[in-house]
């Protein structure tokens, strides 16, 4: 899979390219991440990536022949083997959730396109952009961090990715559930000891009771989640288990 980033600051992506899962899959060649800087496609000697908006107002665009000039680069390598779909990192985008994160680890090669200042001309968002992504409803300074984000989701759900084949499949996330509580050494800390399930040994009822966690969390912090799911018949019995024992 080929990832091309075009961005006016590729060294922040040593975040993700060198470090944990995401690090070890680009090591491991899963991905090809490269970078196109509109910086590199400048033709004034002041280099100049910034342009003021016509109706005036605070801020700045990014000016269009730069950037333009590395979106064609970037889409001339990220295309070279069949398609590729070209994302933009905005907060007007379509909220990422892990069933997108999925369908873009599915997609073929992909080009990030990273804004900064106030964003980008419009006319360059409907003439390149098949996807407006945004990582949540707050704003931050560049589009960067919100690819990082795009790029790591992606990554670890590609095949080879992560050591235990399942792992992947066993994020509770990908079930549409929060995570259940998790134990390591001691088994008494301050007092507190790990529930005894989980040193039994008993393989079926430790698979039951992390997902009888997993769907009581989500019933307290995320109903709006579990509204979502259509639960199998296990987990319909193991939720209600759960609340017959709560004053409900
Ligand atoms: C002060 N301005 C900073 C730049 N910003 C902007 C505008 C357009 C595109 C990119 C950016 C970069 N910022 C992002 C990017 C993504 C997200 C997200 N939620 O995914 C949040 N913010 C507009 C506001």
């Amino acid at each position: 899979m080929r990832i091309a980033v075009v961005s006016l600051f590729p060294e922040m992506f040593s975040a993700i390219t060198e470090y944990g899962v995401s690090g070890r899959a680009v090591k491991k060649g899963l991905a090809e991440v490269q970078f196109w800087n509109p910086r590199d496609f400048t033709q004034d000697k002041h280099q100049t990536v910034d342009d003021r908006p016509y109706g005036g107002g605070p801020g700045m665009l990014m000016m269009v022949q730069p950037l333009e000039d590395a979106i064609l680069a970037a889409k001339a390598w990220a295309g070279t083997e069949g398609d590729c779909q070209v994302v933009y990192l905005s907060p007007q985008g379509k909220p990422l959730q892990q069933g997108l994160a999925q369908g873009l680890a599915n997609s073929g090669n992909l080009v990030l396109i990273c804004g900064r200042y106030e964003g980008v001309d419009e006319r360059l968002i409907e003439r390149y952009v098949d996807i407006e992504i945004s990582i949540g409803d707050y704003v931050i300074s560049g589009g960067e961090l919100a690819a990082m984000v795009v790029i790591d989701s992606l990554l670890r759900l590609l095949p080879g990715a992560l050591g235990h084949v399942d792992s992947a499949q066993q994020d509770s996330f990908s079930e549409g559930l929060l995570d259940c509580p998790h134990y390591t050494r001691p088994e008494e800390y301050q007092g507190q000891r790990v529930p005894e399930v989980l040193l039994s040994g008993n393989h079926q009822r430790i698979r039951q009771w992390r997902l009888q966690q997993a769907l009581i969390r989500t019933w307290q912090r995320r109903p709006d989640l579990l509204d979502k799911l259509s639960l199998s018949e296990e987990q319909q019995t193991l939720l209600s288990q759960y609340l017959n024992t709560q004053q409900v």
